[in-house]
This record gives structure tokens, C-alpha cells and sequence, in this order.
């Protein structure tokens, strides 16, 4: 899936040293705006979240330190929660679409994920047989799978992080961000993203609203379970399941499984083509013009989302905070169902039915369409 402005591209990935130098020096420059101290209004808003989100906050027992979770907009509702969990595992997902209202429950698992959470464990590092093809790693690692974990890592698989596979200078890249081997945000409590998964009306599951959206809002934020190249290399597929077993967290293994894939056979990696939303990331000083998507990320929630060109919201990707996240493009009711665009919308009509077919393995009947 494209983010609606972007799609894959096959940016080449030649970084001078001195081009590294100036990303990590103007990232560590974002690091530092990101760690000043709250001021008032940004202490005043987060009091008055403190007092909405107070029945979760006696329940769900997580010390996050605000610098762990440093966003500066003050203005979401889901941002800033210094009393939050990140605990859309995918059991709690379907036990909340079935049972939702049964927050009572999903507190107690919650608990014990944030308990797990807390212990804290350095960061897990590894490297992969060099297969072969890394000309720019300046690094000093051999791995040309690229693999980078951003976020904590916890044994336990009970903590949030991104696993990213990529090419050593967007390892470099990524490695300059301000989050890098910090927690990720996270999400008051998914009791509050108003959505559930229930069966859609055009494929299999969807997301659905469980109250009437305003044109606008944000429906929910979230950082992405991994983030991989694009294009997809044919050597990453060969070894992705591979990776995927010895890398990536049993949790993040599960949620990736529960996803659903177009492609024939069950591997992961036709999971992640399936599901995998285009990602904006800065241009990086060498790219050719339009090649700021060089990632896709794979998202818990985002992509359990059918698409639509008339979708009822938009995708955004805020590079800075390593969020995605939904926003209503209209007025959308209780029990609608959420869709975004896999492809460009303003692409004629015959050009989209191509990319989803080929992409995506359906024939798009939504509004636009008509039927087939
Ligand atoms: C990211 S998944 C969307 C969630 C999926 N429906 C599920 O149950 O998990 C993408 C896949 O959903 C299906 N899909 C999405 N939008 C569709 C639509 N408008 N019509 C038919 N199938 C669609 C396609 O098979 C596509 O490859």
C-alpha cells in the first residue's frame, strides 16, 4: 500500500560521508529540541489529559518518563501519555472487536505486558551472512540484510519496536534518529482508538468505528512492527521468513502472522507485501526527485484497513515521531466501515484497477469503480 502522496521506489542508496555527517548532525539538533522541558501550556495539557485518562492511569501502572515519549505536538489526544501501554497485540485486538465492552479484561493483560516492559533490556543486536552486495556500508558490520531494531527490546516480546530491514545507508540514517534505541510512542489505552476489527462487506476483516468520527481527527497514532525496503529485493524474500523467525520478537511474529496475505502459500514475506504502506521519509541528499518513499512499513492496526478511492480517511507518516497514523477526511459514523487509498486516487481509473490488481490481487468495486 502507498501512503496517498508516495509510492515504492527504487532510490539508489549512494551516501557520502559527509551527507551522512549532516543528517546525524541535523538529527541529534531534533534530538535536543525534542528533550527541552515541557513548557507550561504543554505541562497544562498534559495535567488535563492526566485528569481525562485518570480510570486508565489507576490500572495500568507504567512509568514512561515523558523524555521517553518526547513528542512535541500537545495536541492529540493519543500523544504525551505518560500512562500508557502499548498493547494492541493482535489477541487483544480481536478480543476487543468482539468484546468491546469489556475494557476490564484487556486492563489486566495490559498490566502484565507494561510490567514486562518496564524491566528493561539492553538493546539485542545481530548480523546476518553477508549475501553479498554492500559497496556504500561504511559501518564496519558485514550484514548487507540490513537488520536495525528501533525501539526497546525486551526477551519477553512484550515491548514496542520496529524491526527494520534495509540497506546499510538507511541504516545510517534510520541509526541518526533521535528515537533510535528509545521506546517508541505509545497509545493511552486501544480502549480509546475508536475502531474494531469486524468482517467487511468488500474483503475478509476490516476496521470499523465504533462511535461517529469528526472530519479531521486522528483516529489513532502507532509506530510500525517493521519497516523494510522497496522495493522488496528478491534476496530479502528469499530470506525473510528466515529473518523474521531469529529477529523479530515472537509478539511482533504473531501480530505479523495474524495479517492476512493476497499471495499464494503462507509465507511472511507475501504477508508483508500484502499489508506494507509506503513510507515518507526525508529526502536524503542524493535521492532523485520523488524517491522519499524508500521504506514500507507494516502497521498493527493501519493495516488491517481495506482500501477505497473514495477512502473515508488518509494515511500520514510523521517521520519525526516514527508514527502512523489515520485521520478522518470526512464526517464518518458509528459502524462504518475505514478505508484508505492503496493507490494514487487522482490516477485514472483503469490505471488504479492495474496497481490494485497487480499489487493487491482484487478488482476494486468501491464507489469510484462501480462494478467490475
Ligand atoms: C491490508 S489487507 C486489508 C485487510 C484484509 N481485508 C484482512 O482481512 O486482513 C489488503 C488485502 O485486502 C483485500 N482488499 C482490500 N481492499 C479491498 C477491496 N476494496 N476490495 C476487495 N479486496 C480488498 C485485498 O485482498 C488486499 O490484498
Amino acid at each position: 500500500m502507498s501512503s496517498s502522496e508516495q509510492s515504492g521506489t527504487g532510490a539508489e542508496d549512494q551516501m557520502s560521508p559527509s551527507d551522512i555527517a549532516a543528517l546525524e548532525a541535523a538529527f541529534m539538533e531534533m534530538l535536543s529540541s525534542l528533550e527541552q522541558p515541557a513548557s507550561t501550556t504543554t505541562r497544562d495539557t498534559l495535567a488535563a489529559k492526566a485528569s481525562t485518562t485518570k480510570a486508565i492511569s489507576s490500572k495500568v501502572k507504567l512509568g514512561l518518563r515523558a523524555s521517553d515519549i518526547a513528542f512535541p505536538s500537545a495536541n492529540n489526544i493519543y500523544d504525551h501519555s505518560p500512562s500508557a501501554a502499548f498493547v494492541l497485540d493482535n489477541k487483544m485486538l480481536n478480543d476487543f472487536a468482539l468484546a468491546p465492552r469489556d475494557p476490564g479484561l484487556q486492563m489486566e493483560q495490559s498490566d502484565a505486558a507494561v510490567g514486562e516492559f518496564m524491566r528493561g533490556r539492553s538493546l539485542a543486536k545481530g548480523s546476518y551472512p553477508n549475501s553479498g552486495s554492500a559497496p556504500n556500508d561504511r559501518s564496519g558490520e558485514d550484514n548487507a540484510a540490513c537488520l536495525l531494531f528501533f525501539g526497546a527490546v525486551d526477551d519477553d516480546d512484550s515491548v514496542p519496536w520496529t524491526f527494520v530491514i534495509c540497506d546499510p545507508a538507511r541504516r545510517r540514517f534510520l541509526r541518526a534518529h533521535p528515537l533510535y534505541k528509545k521506546r517508541l510512542f505509545v497509545e493511552p489505552h486501544h480502549s480509546a482508538i475508536p475502531l474494531y476489527i469486524a468482517a467487511s462487506g468488500v474483503h475478509h476483516e476490516g476496521l470499523f468505528a465504533t462511535r461517529s468520527i469528526a472530519k479531521d481527527e486522528v483516529l489513532f497514532r502507532e509506530p510500525p512492527l517493521f519497516l523494510i525496503i522497496i522495493p522488496l529485493e528478491a534476496r530479502l524474500a528469499m530470506q525473510f521468513d528466515k529473518l523474521t523467525r531469529e529477529w523479530m520478537p515472537k509478539r511482533t511474529q504473531a501480530a505479523l502472522d495474524a495479517l492476512h496475505t493476497c499471495w499464494p502459500g503462507n509465507d511472511r514475506f507475501g504477508r508483508a507485501r500484502t499489508n506494507i504502506i509506503g513510507l515518507d521519509l526525508p529526502a536524503m541528499p542524493q535521492d532523485p526527485p520523488r524517491a522519499g518513499t524508500v521504506l514500507g512499513g507494516l502497521f498493527q492496526l493501519a493495516s488491517r484497513a481495506n482500501h477505497s478511492c473514495a477512502a473515508n480517511v488518509g494515511f500520514d507518516w510523521d517521520y519525526k515521531t516514527f508514527q502512523g497514523s489515520f485521520k478522518a477526511n470526512r464526517v464518518i459514523e458509528a459502524g462504518e466501515e475505514i478505508f484508505f487509498a492503496y493507490c494514487d486516487v487522482n490516477a485514472p481509473k483503469e490505471v488504479r484497477r492495474e496497481e490494485l490488481l497487480r499489487k493487491y490481487r482484487f478488482k476494486c468495486t468501491c464507489t469510484r469503480c462501480g462494478e467490475i
